[in-house]
């Protein structure tokens, strides 16, 4: 049995709080206990970070800096099969994914950052004065501080380093807060932390829950500079009540209800493929995924049918199988709030063209699995259409004109993504446009450039990670202006 520690000023250490168990989602049994963090240990993991700053980190420069970031990457793709078994065991996603999406991304990340902090550049304005001399401003960037980093659990690692390799890319130090579903590749970086050199304190993690506890210890922790969050909307909510007390800056990455538009010239198999991969992939536990599906009313049936083969098409079974496809959702909780759309839509009326419920698991019957679900024939203003259910399914609607389905893509409290399927190259920049969201994908889901503004509007967040967009959050930019 694991017990996942604590990770402060360099040392794995024990937390004072109710420790909880650890489940295989596979299987729904106990594989560990986390040991919670309380107020000491965040207070303890706070103070740590902002000596660190004060340390040889904080005089380090930019170039050294840069090159432990590289190690950091080296040394979990060194231990890439603990890293892929740890991920695993915690989330119940398939190899296929954590091997080509999770641990390479999460390793990647550092190498990202190590290079955009390279070549970062700032503003310079020459001026004119009355006397004639003239007067030159120059932009400096410097390190926000400490970093409080609260992660959601589905894609544990990919999303921590995400955040904490252009934090310390910039210079700042960081208190991780993982998601309690998914303490151990946070755990596990530690570990390359401090192989690889990375002062203590530098990184820090503490586990826990989020109210009342070790989350919402860090959030309203008065040592923190500024907080960077990816979970639900309502979590970010009450974040940002945290983050006002002391005016923190803060970076959110919410919930969404994405929508896919499939206009009648789309490349049918290619539309097909990539709104599968955005309604299933990961069981449908991707915030950039789609849930709602508009397609145009030429091709719909001929669409309808071919994304309920895709979702007939997934194999269940154990994660660590290459030939397995799909595997559970994270938890028994999340399992009972997807089944229970499942009920809303079928007590709705809907129209279910494939999955809707529970698949037979032989010797597998205490996992959280859930079918890969396709329903139309509800109305927009459905719970299932419009509130995020963050599972493998996805509703249907036909539509006729292109400002009708602007309208219905737009008709949500939410803005964070979207994909549109057309060839038509006119149309699809005029819907790109007109959607709402931080992110369009155009014949595409899910490519992902680095260097991109990512990040979404109205309930999907505030501010933008990415490329030169994580240094504006990361660091404090000052001018400075000299009299010639
Ligand atoms: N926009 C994005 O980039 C993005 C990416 C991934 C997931 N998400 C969203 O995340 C959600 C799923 O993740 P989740 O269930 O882990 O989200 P969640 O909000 O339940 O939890 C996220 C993290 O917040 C912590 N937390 C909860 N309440 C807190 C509080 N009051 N104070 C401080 N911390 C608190 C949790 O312990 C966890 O570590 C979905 O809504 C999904 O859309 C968004
Ligand atoms: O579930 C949400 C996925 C987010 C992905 C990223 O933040 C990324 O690809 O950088």
């Amino acid at each position: 049995m694991t017990t996942y520690l604590n990770f402060i000023d360099g040392q794995f250490v024990k937390g004072s709080a109710q420790p909880f168990a650890n489940h295989f989602p596979t299987t729904g049994e106990v594989i560990g206990e986390v040991s919670a963090a309380g107020r000491a240990e965040v207070d303890a993991a706070v103070g740590a970070a902002r000596a660190a700053l004060k340390g040889p980190w904080g005089r380090m420069p930019v170039a050294e800096r840069v090159a432990l970031l590289r190690k950091l990457a080296d040394g979990i793709n060194a231990r890439f099969d603990e890293f892929l078994a740890a991920e695993i065991r915690d989330t119940g996603k398939p190899r296929a994914i954590a091997s080509h999406i999770d641990i390479p991304r999460g390793a990647a990340n550092f190498n990202v950052f190590a290079d955009q902090i390279l070549t970062a550049s700032t503003e310079t304005f020459e001026m004119a004065t009355p006397d004639g001399g003239g007067a030159l401003n120059y932009a400096l960037r410097s390190p926000r501080g400490v970093i409080g980093v609260v992660c959601p659990w589905n894609l544990p690692l990919l999303l921590m380093t995400w955040k904490v390799a252009p934090a310390l890319a910039c210079g700042n130090t960081v208190v991780v807060k993982p998601s309690e579903e998914t303490p151990a590749t946070a755990t596990l970086l530690g570990e390359v932390m401090n192989a690889v050199g990375i002062p203590p304190g530098v990184y820090n993690v503490v586990h826990g829950l989020g109210p009342d506890a070790a989350g919402e210890f860090l959030t309203s922790h008065p040592g923190v500079d500024g907080i960077t969050f990816t979970g639900e909307t309502r979590t970010g909510e009450a974040i940002m009540r945290a983050a006002a007390r002391g005016v923190r800056p803060v970076s959110l990455e919410l919930g969404g209800k994405n929508a896919g538009i499939v206009f009648d010239d789309a490349d049918l198999d290619a539309a097909l493929e990539g709104i599968g991969r955005a309604c299933f992939a990961n069981t449908g536990q991707v915030c950039l995924g789609t849930e709602r599906v508009y397609v145009q009313r030429g091709i719909f049936d001929r669409f309808a049918e071919g994304l309920a083969e895709k979702a007939r098409g997934y194999r269940f079974g154990d994660p660590f199988d290459p030939a397995t496809t799909m595997g559970t959702v994270i938890s028994a909780e999340h399992r009972d709030k997807v089944l229970s759309y499942y009920t809303k839509a079928r007590d709705a009326g809907a129209t279910i063209l494939a999955g809707g419920g529970v698949p037979e698991m032989q010797g597998y019957e205490n996992g959280y699995w859930v079918e890969p679900t396709v329903w139309t024939g509800l109305p927009e203003d459905s719970a299932v259409v419009r509130e995020e259910i963050f599972g493998p399914c996805t509703h249907l609607t036909p539509f006729d004109s292109e400002d009708e389905v602007t309208a219905l893509a737009n008709d949500t409290p939410y803005g964070l993504a979207t994909s549109i399927w057309t060839t038509n190259l006119g149309r699809a920049h005029r819907t790109a446009k007109a959607v709402d969201v931080g992110i369009s994908w155009i014949n595409s889901w899910f490519l992902r450039d680095l260097r991109t503004a990512f990040g979404g509007s109205k309930a999907s967040g505030i501010g933008r990670e990415g490329g030169v967009h994580s240094l504006e959050f990361y660091t404090e930019l000052r001018n400075v202006c000299v009299k010639l």
